[in-house]
Parts: structure tokens; sequence; C-alpha cells
């Protein structure tokens, strides 16, 4: 008797295993295949690149960001602003562009779709509505809602809510200053930046998240969420694969959309009763003027929406859905990325007296020579923060060394990237394109020999001709470019400069590395303890600095940048 006849099943699934590896192996073979002519490191016909991410990374201190490692790869094998990373079956393919022309044709003229990455990073966090994942015509309509709250002008008619925030900082700051405690600023600041986006976004007053002096149910809920994300630096399977997760996220997430609901159902009760004329308009209040005409538009042009038919004086379903999900993305895109921002304008500013000297003047000149007088002028002025070129150019070379994110898009058949220089074509079909801003920014083909240093004053004065250092076009670009670029940009922007300002003249701030020190740091809510791990290269410092970017959820400064402020006295 043959063996079909005897075990059938364990033929079949012999069957479906041998094919499974057949194919496999094949479609291995034509990935490995399709990088012979494409610039990259050179290519092993079975590992791929995988051994030169191994390598390249032995090089360096640990957890460093994995955005930062496509500039060391490029430094190692000398390679174009475009190349190719081969990681199948460890993740997709990437073509990596670090030149201004170049990747404004997959993110500006045209913009391609994100790739399949984001959605699957993203809507755990923020549901499947979120801005950041949507595509075509859904992305439009919701762009558009929501870019009215982000305007500059509507920003600038909230700077005394900031401002309100900002100073809860400043009193968090005097506490830690009068105890002499080391503490994680980065934690201290990120707080700052939730409650900062709860209350632009969405509440009044009364309903402020101070998350910095106390626990809040919406903060909570939504950290355990970006927490339970897995740790993109192990490969450990056990952790990866937790069953534990997806239950974890959908009982946060329940919550989170719970509170929101609850907050969103008040806000539209009150807003007609609380928003006075010309008085600052909260983000979500715009959204929903915004949403209410555009439907109102719509029934004008005969077109009725049969799910929201007659709802057009409540809260329909529609807008509870998208509205929740883009809290919940504001919340996480610009939660710790301008935390991580200002961060580092406090590090390099500490690090750089001559600097620090610069901003301060400039304070004093705009605001007077009394640091606590600068609050109440700000609110009743806010146009003054327009008289702080230094400042702002602190605050863009900070994120021009360490940018907290970058952009991916997925390639198209068809569409390929076309050097102008020389004609040369770059296929995207089948590769994350990478908009890599880290690498873009520490270009020193772009930047000069002065890349790796700390020089605000490169965005000074653009016009003249023959600088000192170059601020070449289009390659500053840590909101990215395009209309998939950041709506929160101005915001950011805001917020930084009005932290910088209420704060520079009355602290001194020191960043402590030494292991012994950081042990002692008070429990802070955060997971940093325990994370550090020496790697045998015994390296701890990349650009001859211990506090580099790390992979912690999203980018963050190293051990969350343990500090010490100190109150300066006045002369
Ligand atoms: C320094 C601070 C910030 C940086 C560096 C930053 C960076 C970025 C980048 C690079 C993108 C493009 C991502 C992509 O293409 O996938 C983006 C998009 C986005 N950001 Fe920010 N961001 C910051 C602050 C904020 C803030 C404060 C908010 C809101 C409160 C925000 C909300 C968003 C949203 C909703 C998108 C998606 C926009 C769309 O696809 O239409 N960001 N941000």
């Amino acid at each position: 008797m043959d063996a079909l006849s005897t075990h059938p099943y364990l033929v079949s699934v012999a069957l479906v295993i041998a094919f499974s590896i057949v194919r496999f192996l094949y479609r291995g073979y034509r990935i490995r295949r399709q990088f012979k002519n494409l610039p990259g490191p050179p290519h092993h016909p079975i590992w791929g690149h995988i051994l030169v991410f191994a390598d390249v990374q032995e090089t360096l201190p640990p957890r460093i960001h994995p955005h930062i490692l496509p500039h060391f790869i490029q430094q190692k094998y000398d390679l174009p602003p475009l190349f190719y990373l081969d990681f199948w079956p460890f993740g997709p393919n990437l073509c990596i562009i670090m030149s201004p022309t170049l990747i404004n044709q997959a993110v500006v003229a045209p913009s391609l779709p994100k790739h399949e990455q984001v959605p699957l990073y993203v809507n755990p966090l923020a549901g499947k509505k979120a801005l950041i994942s949507l595509e075509g015509k859904e992305w439009k309509k919701w762009r558009g809602i929501f870019n009215p709250g982000f305007s500059i002008s509507n920003m600038m008619s909230l700077v005394p809510s900031i401002v309100d925030e900002s100073l809860v900082f400043v009193s968090v700051l005097e506490s830690l200053a009068d105890s002499g405690e080391l503490f994680r600023l980065d934690e201290r600041v990120t707080r700052l930046t939730i409650d900062v986006i709860c209350r632009v976004v969405l509440t009044r007053r009364d309903h402020r998240s101070n998350s910095q002096i106390a626990e809040n149910e919406i903060v909570s809920s939504f950290r355990a969420l970006v927490d339970s994300q897995p740790d993109a630096q192990t490969i450990n399977i056990f952790h990866l694969y937790d069953p534990r997760r997806p239950i974890k996220q959908w009982y946060y997430s329940g919550r989170l959309k719970s509170h929101l609901t609850r907050l969103l159902e008040e806000r539209f009760v009150t807003r007609r009763t609380t928003n006075k004329k010309g008085g600052p308009k909260y983000v979500i209040d715009l959204a929903l003027e915004s949403y209410f005409a555009q439907k109102q538009a719509a029934k004008s042009n005969g077109f009725v929406d049969k799910d929201t038919e007659g709802q057009d004086k409540m809260l329909d379903d529609t807008f509870m859905e998208y509205a929740i999900s883009q809290i919940r993305i504001f919340l996480f895109a610009g939660h710790d990325t301008t935390a991580s921002g200002i961060c580092y304008a406090f590090h390099f500013l500490s690090r750089h007296p001559q600097k620090l000297a610069k901003i301060r003047q400039e304070h004093d000149k705009v605001f007077g020579t009394n640091p606590s007088d600068a609050a109440a002028m700000i609110k009743e002025l806010p146009q003054k923060l327009n008289d702080l070129p230094y400042t702002l150019a602190v605050i863009k070379e900070a994120l021009r060394l360490y940018p907290p994110g970058s952009s991916v898009r997925a390639g198209v058949p068809g569409h390929f990237i076309v050097d102008p220089d020389n004609g040369e074509k770059y296929p995207t079909d089948g590769f994350l394109v990478w908009d890599q801003h880290l690498g873009m920014h520490r270009s020193a083909e772009l930047w000069g020999p002065t890349v790796h240093e700390f020089i605000p004053e490169r965005f000074l004065n653009t016009n003249s001709s023959g600088q000192q250092y170059p601020n070449p076009k289009n390659a500053w670009r840590p909101f990215s470019k395009g209309p998939r670029d950041c709506i929160g940009q101005e915001m950011a922007l805001l917020e930084s400069k009005i932290v910088l300002v209420l704060t520079l003249r009355s602290f001194d701030f020191t960043t402590v590395f030494d292991r012994n020190e950081i042990t002692k740091i008070k429990p802070d809510g955060t997971e940093w303890a325990g994370r550090w791990k020496s790697k045998p290269n015994g390296i701890e410092t990349l650009w001859d600095d211990p506090c580099y970017a790390v992979m912690l959820t999203t980018s963050h400064p190293r051990d969350g940048m343990p500090t010490k402020a100190t109150k300066r006295t006045l002369g």
C-alpha cells in the first residue's frame, strides 16, 4: 500500500509544507534578484542586507533609534542619497531617500500612498479613521475639517491656554529644583505636551487634563495603550506575539473611547453658550463647524447622507467616530514629538553656554529683564512670539539634529524617482519609500562640514549670499513636506517657543548620564528603569553625546534625559 492511501492527511500536510517552502524560496530568490542593479551596500545572495545592518549596529551604542542607522550605513559604504536595503523576510524592503529633490517626487508631487506599516502601527493606538493613515477623498475631507483648528491664526488665539499649561510646568520645575533631585526631563515635558494637546483640541479651563500634577483617566488609558505597543528592538517572539496585547489594547481603547465620547458630548452642548464671538476656538469646535458646513453644502447640492440624515442638530455617529480617532492621533503624533524637540533644545543649550546667553538676551529684549513678566505679556500680546528669530532657530536646530519622526510611503508600479542631474530612474514598486529625515539632516553634502554641530545661526539670514553655514532648500523637514505634512507643526513650534521663554531665564539644566545616579531616580511611571543594557563594544555615546535618540515606542532622548534643574539667581 502506498503512503497516500495509508496516511492521506500526513501526506497532504507534507505537500502543503513542501509547497510553502518552495514558494518562500522562490519569492526570496526573486526579491534578492531585484537588488542586482540597485544602489546599496554589498548584497549577499542569501542574507541580502541583513548582515550589513547587524555589522553597522555593532559599531553604535545600545538602543539607538532605527532611523539613525541608514545614516551610518550610507557613511560606511559611501552610498548616494538614494539607496536600497534588502531585509526580506524580516521586514519590508527599503528605498531610502536622503535628498530633498528626490524625496519630493514621492511625498510632494505626487504624494504616494502611506505604506501598510503605518495603519498597522497606528490603528491600535488611534483607531481606523486617523488622518495619518487615511487615503484619498476620505483623508482630504477630514484633513479639511480639522485644518482650520490648527491654522496659525487659530493657534495664536489659543496661546493663553498654552501659557497656562506651561506655567504648571514651570511650577513643577520649581519644586524639582528645590528638591535638587535628578528627574527625567522627557517625562515632565511629555506630560506638559499632553496637557497642551488636550486643552487646545478639546477642553476648556474647567476640563483640563492636569496630567502634570495628577493622574487623569484619558491620559492614563492613552499612555497604557502606547506602552502596550511591542518593543521594536526585541526579537523575543513571546514578547512580539504576546496574546495579552490585543486584549489590553481592546480594553484601554474602549476606556479611552468612552471618556472621549462623554467629553465630546459635553462640549457639543456647552460650546454655543461658551464660545464668545472672536474668542479662542478649540480645535474640536472648529472641526464641528466645518463638518456641519460641509453637510449643509452637500445638502444644498441635493446630496443626502442616509447615515446622518436628520442629525443636523446633534453629534452624529460619523462625526463621533472620526473625531475620536483624530483626538487620539493628535495625542499620539503630537505629544512625544513636541516633547523631544523641547528636550533637545534644553540639552543642546546646556552644552553651549554662548548660545544659551544669546537666547536669554533675546528673551530679555522682547519681554523685559524680569522673567516672571513674560507669561502675562505673551497672553496679552501673543504676536510677540513672532519677534523671536533666535529662539525659533534654536528649536529648528534641535529638530534638525534629532528629528523625532519621518515619513514612509508605499512604492507603486510604474512610479520611478528620477535623478534630474543624470536622468537615472529608480523604481519604487514593492519598496517602502522612506523619507529619511535624520539622514537628510545629517548629510554633510547638504549642510557642510559643521553638519553635526549645534549652530542655530544656520537658520538666520537665509537670504544673504556666501553664508558661512549652508541652509539648503527643502532639506529641513522634521514635519515632512507636501499635502501629508504635519497638521500640528504651527502648534508644536508655538508651544516650544512659549516653554523656552518661560523657563530658560529662571533655570539652568544639566543632563546626567552617570549610571549610579540614574538608578536613584524616583519611579515616575516610565518604562526606562531596567531598559539599559551596555553593549560589549562599550560605546555609550553617539556624535560625542550620551544623550542620543533611542526607540521606546517612538523616539525619545536616551533614558528620558536625566536632568538636574537649578534656579538661577538674577543679578
Ligand atoms: C515637533 C513636533 C512634531 C513633529 C516633528 C511632527 C512630525 C510629523 C511628521 C514627520 C508627519 C508626517 C508623517 C507621515 O508622513 O507619516 C506628521 C504628521 C502628522 N502630525 Fe505631526 N509632528 C509634530 C507635532 C504634531 C502635533 C502637535 C500634532 C497635533 C496635535 C501632530 C499631528 C499630526 C497628524 C494628525 C499628522 C498626519 C497628517 C496627515 O496625514 O494629514 N503632530 N507629523
